[in-house]
Order: structure tokens, then C-alpha cells, then sequence
């Protein structure tokens, strides 16, 4: 364990359940000090957003050139198109004391425990499967068919929910970015005292 490093926070659940809305208010709140690492994709790139801020949009023949290079903590081919976190920004970004804020889908969460097992996991949960249907059809962005591939996702990915060391509701967006804020602040106290903990217990053997 090394306080002086940031920690590396994976914000993870269900297509729909409201991952990309309750980390916009995150990231909307002047008092949030983490730091957002943009993910790449090889899907389209959606009305209203922007490359190099929402995702790095890639090709797939970029993207695999990608992947074949080590260029990514994790990635995961998620409803036809890949996703990834590139490695780059997170090591650089935590080693200067930034804590780093990943979004991002269950199998690649999967990924970076096994590659981070010290990262703080928390799992956003929907008030119920028919909610998350209602966020999904709401949004308006997928067809009929690619909704019900991932609310079949869904069903999946919500029973892995135990693996997580928090889970979150979100009920509503506002209390959502509350609770995960508090439990990152939680996670740091929780850590600053395990290592002054074990200070004092090197200092005790050096006696
Ligand atoms: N594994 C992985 N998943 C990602 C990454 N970036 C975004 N995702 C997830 O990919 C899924 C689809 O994202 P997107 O196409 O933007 O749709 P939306 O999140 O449902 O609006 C979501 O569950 C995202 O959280 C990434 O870098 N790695
Ligand atoms: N707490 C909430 N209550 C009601 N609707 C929500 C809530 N959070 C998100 N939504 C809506 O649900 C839909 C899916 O949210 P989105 O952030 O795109 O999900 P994800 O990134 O997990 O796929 C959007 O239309 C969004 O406005």
C-alpha cells in the first residue's frame, strides 16, 4: 500500500442503469478532485458528443493494433463494438497522487481487479430490472433489438454484484454521486489509518 499514489476507483453495472449520468455529476461537481480517464471504442460515435472527451473513437483495426501492443489495463467487446482502458493515462495519473475514475462495464471491471486488486470497486445497481428497462427504452439510443441484448447483459450482471466492495443504488442521481463520493472519502480515511498503523508497528520492531 502506498497513500502517496491515487487510488483507482471502477465505477461499474448495467447498460442503463445510469453509470455515464451519475459520472457527469461527479465530474460536474467543482468539490470532485478525481480525475476521469476517457475510455476508447470502436462504436459510432453517438449526436451530441465530442471525440477525445466522451471516448477516443478508434477503428477496429486501430484498436486491435491497440490490444496487440499492451496498450490497454483492460478491454472488453461489449454488444458488437470494443472498449478499453488505456494503461497510459492511469499509471501516470495516480502516480502524481491523482485518484482515477474508470466507467465501465462488468467484464472489464473483472479485468482490473485482477491487475489492481487494491482498486475500490463499486457497482451501481438500478431500483429494480424494470427501471433499468424504463432508462434504456428512455434514452432513446439503441434499437429494440440491442435493448433486449442488453437488458439479457443486465440480468447477468447484476448477480455479480457480491463482487463488489460497495453497491449503490441509484435512485436518484444526486444521492448517487453523494454516496460514491462519501465512500471514496471513506476509502481514503480507512487507508491513511492502516498505514500509519503499520509505521508505527515498523517503528515498534526497530525498538
Ligand atoms: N470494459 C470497458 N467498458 C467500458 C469502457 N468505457 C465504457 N464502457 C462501458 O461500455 C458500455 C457501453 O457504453 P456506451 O456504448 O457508451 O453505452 P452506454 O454507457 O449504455 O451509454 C457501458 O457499460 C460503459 O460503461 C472501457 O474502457 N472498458
Ligand atoms: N437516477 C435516475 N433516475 C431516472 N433516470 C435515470 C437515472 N439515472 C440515469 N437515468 C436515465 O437512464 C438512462 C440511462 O442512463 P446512462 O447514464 O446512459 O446509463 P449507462 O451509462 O449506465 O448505460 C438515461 O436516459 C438517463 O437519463
Amino acid at each position: 500500500m502506498n497513500i502517496e499514489k491515487g487510488l483507482l476507483i471502477v465505477l461499474s453495472g448495467p447498460s442503463g442503469v445510469g453509470k455515464g449520468t451519475v459520472r457527469k455529476s461527479i465530474f460536474d461537481d467543482p468539490s470532485t478532485d478525481f480525475k476521469y480517464s476517457i475510455s476508447m471504442t470502436t462504436r459510432k460515435m453517438r449526436q451530441g458528443e465530442t471525440d477525445g472527451v466522451d471516448y477516443f473513437f478508434k477503428s477496429r483495426e486501430e484498436f486491435e493494433a491497440l490490444i496487440a501492443d499492451d496498450q490497454f489495463i483492460e478491454y472488453a467487446e461489449y454488444v458488437g463494438n470494443y472498449y478499453g482502458t488505456p494503461v497510459q493515462y492511469v499509471r501516470d495519473t495516480m502516480d502524481n497522487g491523482y485518484d482515477v475514475f474508470l466507467e465501465i462495464e462488468v467484464e472489464g471491471a473483472k479485468q482490473v481487479r485482477k491487475k489492481f486488486p487494491e482498486a475500490l470497486f463499486i457497482f451501481l445497481a438500478p431500483p429494480s430490472l424494470e427501471h433499468l428497462k424504463e432508462r434504456l427504452v428512455g434514452r432513446g439510443t439503441e434499437s429494440d433489438e440491442i435493448i433486449q441484448n442488453r437488458i439479457l447483459e443486465a440480468r447477468k450482471e447484476v448477480e455479480m454484484m457480491n463482487l463488489y466492495d460497495y453497491v449503490v443504488v441509484n435512485d436518484e442521481v444526486e444521492l448517487a454521486k453523494e454516496r460514491i463520493q462519501s465512500i471514496v472519502e471513506a476509502e481514503h480515511l480507512k487507508r491513511e489509518r492502516v498505514e500509519a498503523r503499520y509505521r508505527k508497528m515498523i517503528l515498534e520492531a526497530k525498538k
